[in-house]
């Protein structure tokens, strides 16, 4: 016999408030029944913490897991906590049964991110509830103001709730009468009430170490006197009002009906001041009809010296109310203590859950079966490293990414944001219906059709166009040609690269009104119904758009073998694991099952319940957002292996479109020329992305010099191509977290529009007069002339020459004060003027220092169009115009697509005036030599 088998027969039942997979499986736990009459167990998230996230002892669990697939961090830890939890119950089964259900239990915890939302907390106990699936399992709830109306709505569904981080006798009066609710409403319904089983679990600790601390802070004798008594008297007061309520009326009917008193149990009773006695807790706390759970130490310091006095709890209790009246004198207010103790438990739980999720989060990485996500990063500079890790730490007190996950807009610009994060589950929705597409892909191949072109702008077209040059065409299926453009000559060229005849066409556009996508189709509808005839050209045509759109009527109409509907919760740029980026993928013979299944490791890394740190999404996302914010490196430079390169023209629009508006935003520098290290100025953050096994030396060499030199950068690591999904993932999760950073509303584009309504009125006014309204050059020399508003031509002054005019105004970009330049060239998108325009960039950045972009009209202008317009005015820009030697007509129109491209050239070039940004146009007589033309003229206005 020991002191602890004494306490069974004074009525009390000794718990043990630990878990551990050994301690059950090993015995110990049937040991410590036996010769300790222990007769239930409880857990809580900080005992999962140490068991799961602080011992080796999980690792093959952990491996079995994930030997069935990934798993996401919550459902590995779910998986390992349920296997205790029910071993635990099933070790206990006997007392549960011999004690016709008063003992026997073991507590698990809900989750404490949900401890103030009510619905949460209701929906996360009857899931634990049926997962364990054991009748002596505790549901552990908070007694926060949410966790109060689930207490009772458990209790009415015959459901054993153990109600946690209990402080305050008022708040347990109302926890006791959420018990006695929940039966009578069982009772109502014809439930079983003696079945259900309840501890109100009362924390005592806790309220000494608070309570002390002020007393020491009063210094004063009184108070002093009242130390290490506060805690004590708040239980015997509790005990006094347990009683009072089974005493009445209202508990008696219940109890006749079969009802199981709800016991008090004390919790937090290990002793925290050494001063104190190690077993104070247990002594003093002795009562009929309780529950005292204790830590192994505490329980074994009681074996061994434990002082068993029957009923100590009911002793003193007027002392004990004086004692607590007294507090007040001493300026303690016992309701705010209580009150800031629940809090802080909440959030202590909390803490030893992200540790605890982190720790699984780490170990889930090393476990993932093939290619898995990577990611190195460096602020390079110890002033960064600290804003980046404070604002990851903020991110996880703040529970950020649950709160992203949650669609909570104040996380943003509390504006719309809630509406536009369809994506963030597209992945598994996509997959439930992969087959549709597995379908449709099926009969393209039927269809032997040796091309597909694709006709969309922006967030349409740029996944696909990723994709199909990341992975190129794939033997036996269409090659997928991407057309954003309106110039004459690249829609000739794209033809010309077609066999027309066996040709795929996807009109891609998810407001369906987009002017690119709409008179393309016109176009090439008329081209394939010249062999096929008009009745049956739509059997080459399919459709990717919001439902409703006037793109899916036209549709209709023309007869398309197929529409694909868009989800309205996701925006373009945000749609690349979605129909628009799938579709196209399916169409040209891609394993789209492959990509989502792949993307899903990715989406499961970035989940709500990967903590920030462990997080591959948030933690770039955070670079870059406080890099920009605090740092004003806001030229997020991409550099990617070459195989791997396409993806920069995505997360440009990504990057730019998300974040760059209200005057901040990121400006993204992609497919830049290499320079030396020292031209890169402190205003660079660099994204280095890297496939394995096909890095490129020199800008390995390039980026190592970089972070030498105190620049940050942040290296992914691809391990396949075939992670491409994935990366959309990281990429769309780091964009969306960058802009909460910076305060931005990540999903809209304010100043898309304004360009889109310029070149609008300027078609429309073409419609009417056939013409465009004239302008005056401010310089002409050799067929090339150069175009401003007025204001800012005044600010250039007069010249005489070409160069003189280009010198004055790249001398705007300072790159000291982070100022860009971008080249902006409505031409043929082509290897050949990729080549010259880059050269001029190169030129441009080596001699400025200034970052330097290029972006083709109109495709930019669904892109990174938003940023020049929107976001910090640093941008000084060049507008490249080009006479156009043969020009397509539109069907149905008076405009021409050279119009049209003009226009659109105008209505932007206005666009950015009108938000005083610094911008010229170079109207060129001809691409080749106007190039070669403006080159010599920049050089010399640089030199
Ligand atoms: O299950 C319960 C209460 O029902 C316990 O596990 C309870 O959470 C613990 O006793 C306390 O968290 C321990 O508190 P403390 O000793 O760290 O102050
Ligand atoms: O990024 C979006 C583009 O502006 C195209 O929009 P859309 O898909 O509605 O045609």
């Amino acid at each position: 016999m020991n002191a602890l088998n004494d306490l069974d027969a004074c009525g009390q039942s000794v718990w043990i408030d630990f878990l551990k997979r050994s301690f059950v499986e090993g015995g110990e736990l049937r040991m410590r029944m036996e010769r300790d009459s222990l007769r239930g167990a409880t857990s809580n998230p900080s005992i999962f913490e140490k068991a799961i996230g602080e011992s080796n002892e999980y690792d093959a669990g952990l491996k079995a897991v994930q030997s069935q697939g990934d798993h996401s961090i919550s459902e590995i830890y779910e998986a390992l906590a349920i296997e205790d939890i029910r071993n635990a119950a099933d070790v206990l089964r006997p007392i549960y049964d011999r004690t016709q259900g008063r003992d026997g239990f073991i507590s698990l915890e809900c989750s404490p991110y949900v401890a103030n939302d009510t619905e949460a907390t209701m929906a996360e106990a009857l899931h634990l509830w049926r997962a364990v699936a054991r009748p002596n399992l505790m549901v552990k709830v908070p007694a926060t103001e949410a966790g109060l109306p689930a207490i009772r709505a458990l209790i009415a569904q015959g459901i054993n709730v153990n109600i946690t981080l209990l402080f305050s006798v008022d708040v347990y009066e109302r926890v006791a009468d959420a018990y006695m609710a929940g039966l009578e409403d069982l009772l109502r319904a014809g439930g079983d009430v003696s079945k259900v089983a309840s501890v109100a679990s009362f924390f005592v600790s806790r309220i000494d170490t608070a309570v002390d601390k002020l007393l020491d802070g009063a210094k004063n004798e009184g108070a002093l006197r009242l130390k290490g008594k506060t805690a004590i008297a708040n239980a015997k007061v509790a005990y006094a009002v347990f009683k009072s309520l089974v005493a009445g009326a209202r508990w008696r009917r219940l109890a006749d009906a079969g009802a199981k008193v709800q016991r008090l149990l004390w919790a937090s009773t290990s002793t925290k001041n050494a001063a104190y006695k190690d077993t104070i807790y247990v002594e003093e706390l002795i009562g009929r009809d309780t529950v005292n759970t204790l830590p192994p130490a505490t329980l074994d310091a009681f074996r061994d010296h434990g002082v068993v006095t029957p009923d100590a709890i009911e002793r003193d209790l007027p002392q004990a109310q004086a004692d607590l009246a007294a507090l007040a004198d001493y300026g303690v207010s016992l309701d705010e203590v209580t009150q800031a103790l629940t809090e802080e438990g909440v959030r202590l739980f909390a803490d030893s859950f992200d540790k605890l999720l982190a720790a699984i989060a780490q170990r889930r990485l090393g476990l993932i079966d093939g290619p898995q996500p990577s990611f190195a990063f460096g602020m390079n500079s110890c002033d960064a490293q600290r804003r980046y890790e404070e604002e990851l730490e903020r991110w996880r007190k703040d529970g950020n990414v649950r709160r992203l996950w949650a669609g909570d807009a104040s996380l943003w610009s509390g504006a719309d944001e809630s509406q536009w994060l369809g994506w963030l589950r597209i992945v598994d929705a996509e997959l439930e219906r992969v087959s549709e597409l597995e379908d449709f892909a099926a009969q393209v191949k039927r269809l032997g059709c040796s091309d597909a072109l694709l006709l969309g702008m922006g967030g349409s077209s740029l996944a696909p166009e990723v994709m199909a040059e990341t992975f190129g065409p794939q033997p036996g299926w269409p090659k997928l040609h991407v057309l954003d453009s309106t110039d004459p000559a690249q829609i000739e060229a794209t033809e010309r690269a077609l066999d027309i005849d066996k040709t795929l066409v996807i009109v891609s556009s998810k407001s369906g009104g987009t002017l690119e996508p709409n008179i393309l189709f016109d176009y090439f509808f008329d081209r394939i119904a010249t062999s096929r005839g008009r009745d049956r050209a739509g059997e080459r045509f399919i459709a990717v758009t919001d439902r409703g759109s006037s793109l899916e009527r036209r549709a209709r109409e023309a007869g398309f073998a197929r529409v694909f509907f868009g989800d309205a919760s996701i925006g373009g740029r945000y749609s690349a694991l979605s129909r628009f980026g799938l579709v196209p993928a399916a169409a040209m013979g891609l394993d789209v099952r492959r990509l989502l299944v792949n993307a899903k490791i990715m989406m499961r890394s970035c989940g709500p319940d990967a903590p920030p740190a462990q997080n591959p999404g948030v933690r770039l996302g955070v670079a870059i957002g406080v890099a920009t914010r605090w740092r004003a490196r806001d030229k997020v430079t991409i550099i990617a292996s070459p195989a791997f390169g396409a993806i920069a023209a995505w997360l440009e629009q990504l990057f730019a479109e998300s974040t760059g508006k209200q005057g901040k935003g990121l400006i993204p520098i992609a497919d830049e020329p290499l320079a030396a290290v020292e031209r890169y100025g402190q205003d660079r953050f660099f994204v280095y992305i890297e496939l394995e096994g096909r890095a490129d030396m020199r800008q390995q060499q390039l980026v190592e010099a970089l972070g030498r030199a105190g620049h940050p950068v942040a290296r992914v690591l691809v391990r396949d191509v075939g992670n491409l999904g994935q990366e959309f993932f990281r990429f769309e999760i780091a964009t969306v977290v960058a802009g909460a950073v910076l305060g931005v509303n990540a999903f809209d584009q304010p100043d898309v529009e304004a360009s889109k309504a310029n070149t609008r009125a300027l078609t429309e006014e073409y419609e009417k007069s056939h013409r465009l309204p004239d302008q005056e050059p401010l310089f002409s020399e050799n067929g090339l002339a150069l175009y401003s508003d007025g204001e800012y031509g005044a600010k250039l002054g007069r010249h005489n020459t070409l160069t003189g005019y280009l010198r004055r105004h790249l001398a705007q970009a300072d790159a000291l004060r982070g100022d860009y330049f971008a080249l902006l060239a409505y031409l043929e998108r082509n290897e050949a003027h990729i080549r010259a325009l880059n050269e001029l960039r190169a030129l441009i950045h080596e001699r400025t220092l200034s970052a330097s972009c290029l972006g083709f009209g109109p495709r930019f202008q669904h892109s990174t169009g938003q940023a020049y317009k929107g976001g910090p005015n640093s941008g000084v820009f060049l507008q490249i115009t080009c006479h156009e030697a043969k020009d397509i007509a539109v069907p149905g129109h008076a405009y021409s697509f050279g119009v049209v491209e003009a226009a659109q050239a105008r209505g932007d070039f206005d666009a950015m005036v009108e938000r005083g940004r610094r911008a010229l146009r170079v109207h060129l007589k001809d691409a080749q030599t106007g190039l070669a033309d403006l080159y010599g003229a920049v050089e010399a206005a640089l030199r």
